[in-house]
C-alpha cells in the first residue's frame, strides 16, 4: 500500500496536517463497507513517534542514524494492507523517493512560507509546555537545504499543496490518488496530465500566498508607521495603483479574512505573479470602499 510522504519547511505544521489525514483514512476506512479498506491500517511515522530528539539534525551522523530508523521503521509496513505517512526528514530530495522502497504514493507539502514557520519555531521555543523548535542554527540550516518539491519528478507526484491557511488537506482527492475503487494502491504516473497540474498548481498557491501575504505586510508597517492616522495611500513595488486605505485603520485579521476570500476565489485560475499583485490591490481596495 502507499507511502504518504508529508515535505515542508521546519516547523510548518507536517505533523499537524499528517494528524488530519491519519484521522481521516482511520474514518473512511470505519465506514467503509469494502472488506479489502476494513483491512488497511495507518501507521503515522515521524521523529516524535520513533522517540528521535529534533537535536538529530544537528550533526550528521547522528542525521544518518536517524534517517535510517525512519527508513527500516517505513520497511517494516511494506504489506498491501498497510498505508504509511511518513512525515520527518524530508528535506532532501533523495529521501523523499519513497525513503528507498519501491512504494508509490502521494506527496503533500505543507506549503507554509519560511517566515510563518520562523515565527511558529520561535514560539515553540519560547514555550517550555509545548513539544517543538529548533535551535536557531538548525531552523536555518533546514530551511536553506530544503528542496522545494516539484510535482514534475517521479519523486515528487502526485503532488498535493496544503497552505497554513487551508482548513484541512484536499482529502478526498488525496485518498481517490491513493487507493482506487479495488482497493488497491493506484499507480499514478508521472506523464499523466494529472500530474503535470499539481506542479503548476503548487508553484501557483505558493506564489498567491507569498504575494499577498507580502501586501498585507507592507500594509501593517505603512500603518505601524502612520500611528493613529486613518485613511493613507500604500505603494506596493511594480504596481500601478495604490491602495487607498479605510478611514478607520485596519486591523491584521480583517484583512485577513480579505486574503484568504481572495485566495479562494484565485486558487482555481493561473495567474502571473504580477496579475496578482494587481488583481489583488484592486480586490483590497473595492472591499475598503464597501
Ligand atoms: N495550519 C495550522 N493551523 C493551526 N496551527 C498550526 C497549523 N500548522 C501548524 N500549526 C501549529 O504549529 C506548531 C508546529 O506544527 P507541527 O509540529 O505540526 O510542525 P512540523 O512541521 O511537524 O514540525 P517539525 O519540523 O518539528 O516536525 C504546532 O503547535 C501546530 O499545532
Amino acid at each position: 500500500m502507499p507511502l504518504i510522504v508529508i515535505s515542508g519547511y521546519p516547523s510548518s505544521g507536517k505533523t499537524y496536517r499528517a494528524s488530519q489525514l491519519n484521522t481521516f483514512f482511520n474514518e473512511k476506512i470505519r465506514n467503509s463497507s469494502d472488506p479489502r479498506i476494513q483491512r488497511l491500517k495507518v501507521h503515522h511515522i515521524n521523529n516524535q513517534t520513533l522517540g528521535l530528539s529534533r537535536d538529530v539534525y544537528h550533526t550528521a551522523r547522528a542525521e544518518k542514524d536517524a534517517r535510517a530508523a525512519e527508513s527500516s521503521a517505513v520497511k517494516r509496513f511494506l504489506t498491501r494492507d498497510d498505508i504509511i505517512i511518513a512525515d520527518g526528514l524530508n528535506y532532501i530530495k533523495g529521501f523523499r523517493g519513497r525513503n528507498g522502497t519501491t512504494l508509490t504514493g502521494p506527496e503533500v507539502h505543507v506549503g507554509t512560507p519560511a517566515d510563518k514557520c520562523r515565527a511558529i519555531n520561535n514560539e515553540l521555543l519560547a514555550d517550555s509546555q509545548k513539544d517543538g523548535g529548533y535551535t536557531e542554527e538548525d531552523f536555518e540550516n533546514l530551511v536553506f537545504r530544503f528542496e522545494e518539491p516539484n510535482g514534475m519528478t517521479r519523486w515528487d507526484s502526485p503532488l498535493f499543496t496544503v497552505l497554513y491557511d487551508d482548513e484541512t488537506p484536499p482529502f478526498e482527492q488525496i485518498w481517490d490518488a491513493m487507493v482506487g475503487s479495488d482497493g488497491k494502491a493506484k499507480v499514478v504516473r508521472p506523464n499523466q496530465a494529472t500530474v503535470l497540474k499539481p506542479a503548476t498548481e503548487q508553484n501557483y498557491l505558493y506564489e498567491l500566498d507569498k504575494t499577498t501575504s507580502d501586501i498585507l505586510t507592507q500594509i501593517m508597517s505603512w500603518q505601524k508607521d502612520h500611528p493613529g492616522e486613518g485613511g493613507g495611500e500604500v505603494a506596493i513595488p511594480d504596481v500601478d495603483k495604490v491602495i487607498e486605505l479605510p478611514a478607520s485603520p485596519t486591523t491584521l485579521p480583517q484583512l485577513q479574512r480579505l486574503r484568504r476570500a481572495f485566495i479562494s476565489l484565485n486558487r482555481q485560475h493561473s495567474l502571473s505573479k504580477s496579475r496578482i499583485k494587481d488583481l489583488f490591490v484592486d480586490y483590497l481596495n473595492d472591499s475598503f470602499q464597501q
